[in-house]
């Protein structure tokens, strides 16, 4: 089922959950070096306050003229100076190395279940879900860095907590200072929150040029890029789309600067003015030179306190779009899933058939439907071929049939039950499918035809039967380690032809051992015709099987009319509905469209 777009529960409360749950994450994978990072954080902390007061105590001892006094308090400030110096260092690396394998491996598992998690292709068609996947695909890296970078926060809370303390120790009007530090982080969260706006609205320029780099850089199209001479152009059009992505970020980021610098000037104002008091004060006689130091250090403490929470708060909102942007996604999936759970259960075996009624489907983002008013039933066990011009709607119907899209109006009921009510795993579990812009995986051949079905992905007897299925003895037999045969020049594997390809993907198709729903689209487009014969006879017969087995409905798109002449049924469509519909002889005597068409392709087909 499509799920509606979600709202997410607004408040800090979500990135607080999702904070804990990643913090347990690295609990979970490290539990010794997160104690060990927590303890770092917190002793860290503490240790600032320490220092300033080692230092008060050195200097008073030298006042007081307690030399032994004042020579271990500056022991003790000396030893604390250190001690900063190398939890610093181990705090950084350790964070490092925790976000690099608990971000890189365990998150970017989770992102990746995540959007695999959206079953059909029209979530991945709206611009609102596509821009959300552009954030998050690299983001886990972020995810995790943003949760400590908020253990971090707390850190330098309770440093600063510390800091004030003292600080109101030796004058409770410097606790003014706090008000001004509140500015530079009010602007800076505003500065932060603009550039994560002006990210995800210009992630579509940036997509667009990342695949205009692509199409001139990749093999496929680059070979037509460089024949038609249009490297140019394209790379002009890249560097467009680029421009247009970076300058709406750099506009953002410019104004993120400019609202930090304010802030920082106002904070610096206020923190000269409140130690000028307490400065004329101990000029005049007034106050304890320790007191002085005390203040003088841990004010400028509390500068690189305040200085170093802004950092982090910053830091944590800089991520805060990579976080909203996970916890949509999770909350979209999650709907779907729910949809699902109540979702009623595929039959073991199809028994009337599938029917469209009145079926209208618009692609996400285009205005015009491309199936409008269809209306047809496939019956249970029949070999349905679909014809029509280019474009009138084959591969539409066929994707709608295989629930990767849902109707906008009008039904689809397999055996009476409407299919958006069938959960969407359950159902492509019982579907099998050949699609015209197949997949061309580069991994070993076996795996790449045991795809087809996950839970049989290493069983060889059934990849075979699925490579016999497909007429690929042949192509397996030529394979150098056969089934275990890396496929792809990316990876140093064997090529394969656009044919050999196709019949990968066939055989992938051919996996399932009891689907009831079998989809061949153009499954021989690349393939010449001994062998587009071979594998339509191999097909027709291997539908028989299965409609005597599961009441399975096979579906053929072809372009070439005289491979399907053979179906139980053809539909002719146009302009995005059923024209014609019968069986060859039927269509034939009735001298409509088919008929015309059928006619046009045998005379250009015929020999001499
Ligand atoms: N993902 C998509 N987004 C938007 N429009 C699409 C998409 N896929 C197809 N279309 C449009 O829908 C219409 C029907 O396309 P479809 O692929 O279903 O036709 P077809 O009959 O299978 O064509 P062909 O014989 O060329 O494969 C076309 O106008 C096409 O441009």
């Amino acid at each position: 089922m499509t799920a509606p777009a979600p709202t997410v529960p607004g408040g800090w409360s979500r990135y607080l959950c999702l904070w804990l749950e990643l913090i347990g994450l690295c609990r979970r994978a490290h539990p010794w070096r997160t104690a060990g990072l927590l303890g770092i954080k917190l002793v860290a902390s503490v240790n600032v306050a320490a220092t300033a007061l080692a230092l008060q105590a050195t200097v008073d001892g030298v006042v007081r003229g307690d030399v032994r006094g004042a020579a271990v308090a500056g022991a003790a400030a000396a030893a604390t100076q250190a001690l900063s110096a190398y939890l610093l260092n181990l705090d950084f690396t350790l964070t490092i190395l925790m976000v690099d394998s608990v971000g890189a491996l365990d998150m970017a598992r989770r992102i990746n279940e995540v959007i695999l998690g959206l079953d059909g292709l029209d979530h991945l068609e709206r611009t609102e879900v596509l821009d959300r996947v552009t954030v998050v695909q690299t983001g886990g890296w972020n995810l995790v860095y943003g949760a400590w970078t908020v253990v971090d926060v707390v850190a330098g809370a309770i440093r600063l907590g510390l800091t004030l303390l003292l600080l109101g120790t030796v004058s409770p009007w410097l606790l003014l200072l706090l008000v001004f530090a509140a500015v530079p982080l009010w602007l800076d969260r505003r500065g932060q929150h603009a550039v994560a706006t002006a990210e995800t609205d210009t992630a579509e320029a940036f997509r667009l040029q990342r695949h205009l780099f692509n199409l001139a850089t990749e093999a496929s199209g680059g070979k037509e890029i460089r024949v038609s001479g249009a490297g140019h152009a394209v790379t002009e059009a890249q560097t467009r789309a680029w421009d247009e992505a970076v300058r709406g970020r750099m506009r953002a980021r410019l104004r993120a600067a400019g609202y930090k610098v304010v802030g920082w000037v106002l904070f610096t104002a206020g923190f000269v003015g409140g130690l000028v008091p307490l400065l004329d004060r101990a000029a005049r006689g007034q106050g304890g030179v320790g007191d002085v130091v005390l203040a003088i250090t841990v004010a400028v403490t509390l500068r690189d306190s305040i200085q170093l929470t802004v950092a982090r708060v910053s830091r944590t909102t800089g991520s805060a779009g990579v976080v909203d942007a996970y916890l949509w996604l999770r909350a979209y999936t999650a709907r779907q899933r729910d949809a699902d759970a109540g979702a009623l259960p595929v039959p073991a075996a199809l028994r009337h058939g599938i029917t469209l009624e009145g079926v209208r489907f618009t692609y996400p983002g285009t205005g015009r439907p491309t199936l409008d008013g269809l209306d047809c039933h496939l019956p249970a066990g029949s070999v349905v071929a679909v014809v029509g011009e280019y474009g009138s709607g084959k591969t539409s119907l066929v994707k709608l049939l295989c629930k990767l899209y849902q109707p906008d109006v009008g039904t689809i009921r397999i055996d009476g039950v409407d299919l958006a009510d069938l959960a969407t795993a359950d159902w492509h579990a019982r579907t099998s499918a050949a699609f015209q812009d197949f997949g061309r995986f580069q991994i070993r051949f076996g795996q790449t035809v045991g795809l087809g079905d996950v839970r049989r992905l290493d069983d060889r007897d059934a990849v075979l039967a699925a490579v016999r299925a497909a007429d690929a003895e042949a192509l397996l037999q030529r394979l150098p380690d056969g089934m275990d045969t890396q496929l792809g020049r990316r990876f140093d594997g064997v090529d394969l032809s656009e044919g050999q390809w196709q019949k990968t993907a066939l055989a992938r198709a051919s996996m399932r051992w009891a689907p009831l729903l079998f989809v061949l689209d153009e499954p021989t487009a690349s393939l010449d015709a001994p062998s587009e014969h071979a594998i339509f006879e191999r097909y027709m017969a291997r539908a028989r099987e299965l409609s005597t087995r599961t009441g399975t409905v096979t579906v053929i798109v072809s372009h070439r009319f005289s491979t399907v002449t053979d179906a139980d049924l053809i539909l002719v469509l146009h302009a995005g509905r059923v024209a014609e519909s019968g069986t060859h002889e039927e269509l034939l005597t009735a001298g409509g469209r088919y008929a015309e068409l059928y006619g046009i392709q045998a005379k250009a087909y015929a020999p001499g």
